[in-house]
């Protein structure tokens, strides 16, 4: 059984009167990355800087792979490359790195090494006030991974970088996963996350709306898949199951009832050659942001559970 990198249990915290996170609990796998994901002011910052232990939550448990996050054990295998990253402009990126290095008592060759393979190499020796904003991030990712943490935590990585430059980051994250790294990765880009992630967590006013596989929020969302074929127009005409489901010339058909669409379309209907859209994280993500926006017109408070 895989070990359990981040657990959270039942964690409360509050800003004055204010909630910021309210009864959240989750269990992360180590080897695994997770999407962290949720509005402006859903609580992400809060939680990400409750399992960096430079905030005590007011309830609950945060352990990082098994300890208590106030334990300093724990955070030397954290890693964290903040959002908006800066650094003393007047350093080159090799005096960077290097100064990072030392205080966590890395090897010259580990700088040098990660420079090389951040492509930043050509560049080590230059002020990092002339760097572009992805080779920043680049620098702020390798100071990130320095000590070879086994827990990465990432804020909003790939923000204001180009579509090559962030490519480039989710392969170094793909990189240090396979390799058994566990990473939460902090991000609004829900397309570039999405091809990645093992679980995602979505937060909706410091609560939790939902926590699993893309799989499993597909289909505790309700979500629909929708299938198209010019053949559907005259179907749904012999077929009353096939009426059930239409709509817009095509079949609107929960993610859950698939495997049984498919097989009806197959058996039934001789339709092997059907065009299936399959819903999207972002279409998760919107889902359950209306969900609880309607409960909370409502006046109905969420429960601690997934919505
Ligand atoms: N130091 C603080 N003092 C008072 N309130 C705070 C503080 N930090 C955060 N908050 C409040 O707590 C709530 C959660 O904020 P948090 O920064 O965790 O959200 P977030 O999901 O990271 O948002 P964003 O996507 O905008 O970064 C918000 O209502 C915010 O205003």
């Amino acid at each position: 059984m895989s070990q359990i990198a981040v657990s959270v249990r039942q964690v409360s915290h509050f800003f004055d009167e204010r909630s910021a996170l309210n009864e959240l609990s989750f269990s992360l796998p180590s080897g695994q990355l997770m999407a962290l994901l949720g509005h402006n002011g859903a609580g992400k910052s809060t939680l990400i800087k409750m399992i960096l232990g430079l905030l005590r939550p007011t309830s609950g448990e945060v352990n990082v792979f098994g300890r208590a996050v106030t334990t300093s054990g724990a955070m030397t295998e954290i890693g964290y490359l903040p959002e908006n990253i800066s650094f003393y402009d007047k350093l080159t990126g090799h005096e960077v790195l290097s100064y990072f290095a030392a205080l966590k008592g890395i090897s010259k060759q580990t700088v040098n090494r990660l420079l090389e393979e951040f492509g930043l190499a050509y560049a080590q020796h230059k002020s990092v006030k002339d760097y572009s904003k992805g080779m920043k991030q680049r620098l702020g990712f390798a100071q990130a991974i320095l000590a070879r943490p086994r827990l990465l935590l990432l804020d909003e990585p790939t923000v204001g970088l180009d579509p090559q430059a962030s490519q480039f980051i989710y392969h170094k994250i793909k990189q240090l996963v396979t390799q058994g790294s566990t990473v939460i990765v902090c991000t609004h880009e829900l397309q570039l996350v999405e091809s990645q992630l093992d679980l995602a967590l979505i937060l909706g006013r410091g609560r939790r709306l939902a926590f699993g596989t893309l799989d499993e929020l597909l289909h505790s969302g309700n979500m629909n898949l929708r299938v198209e074929h010019p053949r559907l127009d005259s179907l749904v005409v012999t077929h009353p199951l096939l009426k059930s489901f239409y709509a817009d010339g095509g079949l609107n058909c929960p993610v859950s009832q698939r495997e049984v669409l498919m097989k009806y379309l197959i058996l039934e209907c001789q339709l092997y050659d059907v065009k299936v859209s399959t819903p999207d994280l972002a279409q998760v993500y919107h889902a359950k942001m209306a969900q609880m926006q309607v409960l909370n017109e409502l006046g109905l408070s969420l429960t601690p559970g997934d919505i």
